[in-house]
């Protein structure tokens, strides 16, 4: 069996979710996604909603075998206990492959790195960012101030 972990904040899931994880699945035979929490995502606005949620909706995904709340201090304490023979990463996401695998190798896990591929929409108003979800329903939701109701 050749297990693989993917891993992100999964926040408000769109289709760029559902490729990445049916992306990474396709390295091996079983598929573990670990879930970051807040306070780990400070690259960009705090997720919207809470850990245990973004877990059970990507758990319910059919690419995923198992969904995991990551570690809220070491990063990797989850992939110690999984010990995944590939980690894929997202196509945008901003770790570094070769910083990956040294930690890897310093904490004696056997593991690849890889790169998942990224998905175009499949048409002009497919939203495939949590961020943009957001920033369109606070513009055409909003607070009530451009006219329309709060
Ligand atoms: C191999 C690996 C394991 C990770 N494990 C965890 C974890 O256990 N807990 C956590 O909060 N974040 C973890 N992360 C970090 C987040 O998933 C990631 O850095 C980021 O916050 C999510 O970014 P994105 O949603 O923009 O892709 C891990 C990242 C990598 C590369
Ligand atoms: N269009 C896409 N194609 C392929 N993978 C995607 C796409 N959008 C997101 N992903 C992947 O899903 C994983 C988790 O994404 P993340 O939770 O950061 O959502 P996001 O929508 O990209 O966030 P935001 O747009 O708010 O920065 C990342 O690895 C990311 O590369």
């Amino acid at each position: 069996m050749t297990r693989v972990v993917a891993q992100g904040t999964f926040d408000l899931l769109h289709p760029g979710h559902v490729h990445y994880l049916e992306d990474a699945a396709t390295y091996g035979d079983e598929l573990h996604a670990i879930v970051a929490r807040r306070t780990n995502v400070t690259h960009k606005p705090a997720p919207v909603l809470c850990a245990r949620q973004r877990r059970d909706m990507v758990a319910a995904l059919a690419a995923v075998d198992e969904a995991h709340l990551g570690d809220p201090e070491d990063v990797f304490v989850p992939i110690e206990r999984l010990d995944p023979d590939v980690i894929v990463l997202g196509f945008d996401q901003h770790h570094d492959e070769a910083a990956i695998a040294d930690a890897l190798a310093a904490r004696g896990i056997d593991c690849r790195v890889e790169r998942a591929s990224g998905r175009e929409p499949k048409y002009d108003d497919e939203l495939l960012s949590s961020g943009d979800i957001v920033d369109r329903i606070v513009r055409e939701r909003g607070d009530g101030s451009d006219g329309t109701p709060g």
